[in-house]
C-alpha cells in the first residue's frame, strides 16, 4: 500500500482555527492540485474529527475528461474511508451518499447500534483495533478490497497516527500565507507528538502556487 499525505496549512502549521471552521487556505490551483493526488488514488481518507468540522464529500466530477484521464481508466470515484473509532460519523454525513463506496474503520468497542446505522446509511464498516482505529490493521484491511493507493486528507490527529504508524510514503503540503494561530487549532501534525524517532524527510519538490508554496516530501521511515 502507497500513502500519501496531503494538507494545506497556514504559515504556522495550522489546519484550521481554534474554533475548527471551515476555512480556505488553498486557492483555486491548489484545490486541482488536490483533485489529481485524489485522480490518482483508490482511497480518500479522513478522521472523523474531519466529518464532523466540514462533512467534506471527497468526490470528484467524473463526468470531466481530464479528471477521467487522470484516473487512468478506472471507472467512477476513489472509495472514501472515514477513520471512526466510536462510529461517529453522521448517518447523514455527505461520504455516506452513493457517489462513492464508503469504508467506515471502527474500532471493536464501537456501540452494536452505531454501527448498524451506519451500515444501513450505505457504509461498508472495517472493524480494526480494540479501543480506538489500529491503523496499520486497518489500512491492510482496504489493501483487501484492492485499494493499492492511499491518499489521507486529515486532519491532524489522523495525520500524525498515520506517521506514528510508520504507515506514510509521500507527505505533500501547501502552505498558504496565513497566519492562524490559537494554541488549540488543530495543526498538520497533533496526536501526542512525536519525542525521540521523528520521521525523516527529503523535500523532493518546491513549487509555488496560488498565494503560497507546494512542499512534496518523500517520508523515509
Ligand atoms: N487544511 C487542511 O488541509 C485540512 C484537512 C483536513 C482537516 N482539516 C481540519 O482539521 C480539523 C479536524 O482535525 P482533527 O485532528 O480534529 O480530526 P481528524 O480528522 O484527524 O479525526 C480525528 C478523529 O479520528 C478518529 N480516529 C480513529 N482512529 C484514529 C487513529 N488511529 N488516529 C487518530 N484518530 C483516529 C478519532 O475519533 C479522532 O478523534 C478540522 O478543523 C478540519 O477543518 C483541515
Ligand atoms: N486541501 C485543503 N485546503 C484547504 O484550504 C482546506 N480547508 C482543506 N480542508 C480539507 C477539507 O476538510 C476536506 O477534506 C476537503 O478538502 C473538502 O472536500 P470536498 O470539497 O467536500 O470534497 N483542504
Amino acid at each position: 500500500m502507497h500513502v500519501v499525505v496531503n494538507a494545506a496549512m497556514s504559515v504556522d502549521g495550522k489546519l484550521a482555527s481554534h474554533r475548527r471552521e471551515q476555512l480556505a487556505i488553498s486557492g483555486p490551483e491548489d484545490f486541482d492540485r488536490v483533485d489529481r493526488i485524489r485522480a490518482a488514488a483508490d482511497g480518500v481518507m479522513v478522521g472523523v474529527g474531519t466529518v464532523l468540522a466540514d462533512d467534506p464529500h471527497l468526490t470528484l466530477d467524473v463526468t470531466d475528461r481530464r479528471v477521467q484521464r487522470q484516473r487512468h481508466g478506472r471507472p467512477g470515484n476513489p472509495a472514501r474511508v472515514v477513520a471512526d473509532s466510536t462510529a461517529r460519523t453522521p448517518p447523514d454525513a455527505r461520504v455516506l451518499d452513493d457517489e462513492a463506496t464508503t469504508y467506515v474503520l471502527v474500532a471493536d468497542a464501537a456501540p452494536e447500534d452505531r454501527r448498524a446505522a451506519l451500515a444501513d446509511a450505505g457504509a461498508e464498516i472495517i472493524v480494526a483495533g480494540d479501543d480506538r482505529v489500529d491503523l496499520a490493521a486497518g489500512v491492510d484491511r482496504l489493501a483487501d478490497e484492492g485499494i493499492e493507493r492511499l491518499m489521507i486528507e486529515g486532519g491532524g490527529e489522523l495525520i500524525f497516527s498515520a506517521f506514528d504508524a510508520g504507515l506514510v510514503d509521500e507527505l505533500s503540503v501547501f502552505v498558504g500565507s496565513q497566519l492562524i494561530g490559537g494554541r488549540d487549532a488543530p495543526t498538520l501534525a497533533d496526536g501526542d507528538g512525536f519525542t525521540e524517532e521523528f520521521p525523516a524527510l527529503t523535500l523532493d519538490d518546491i513549487e509555488r502556487l496560488d498565494d503560497g508554496v507546494v512542499l512534496e516530501y518523500t517520508v523515509e521511515g
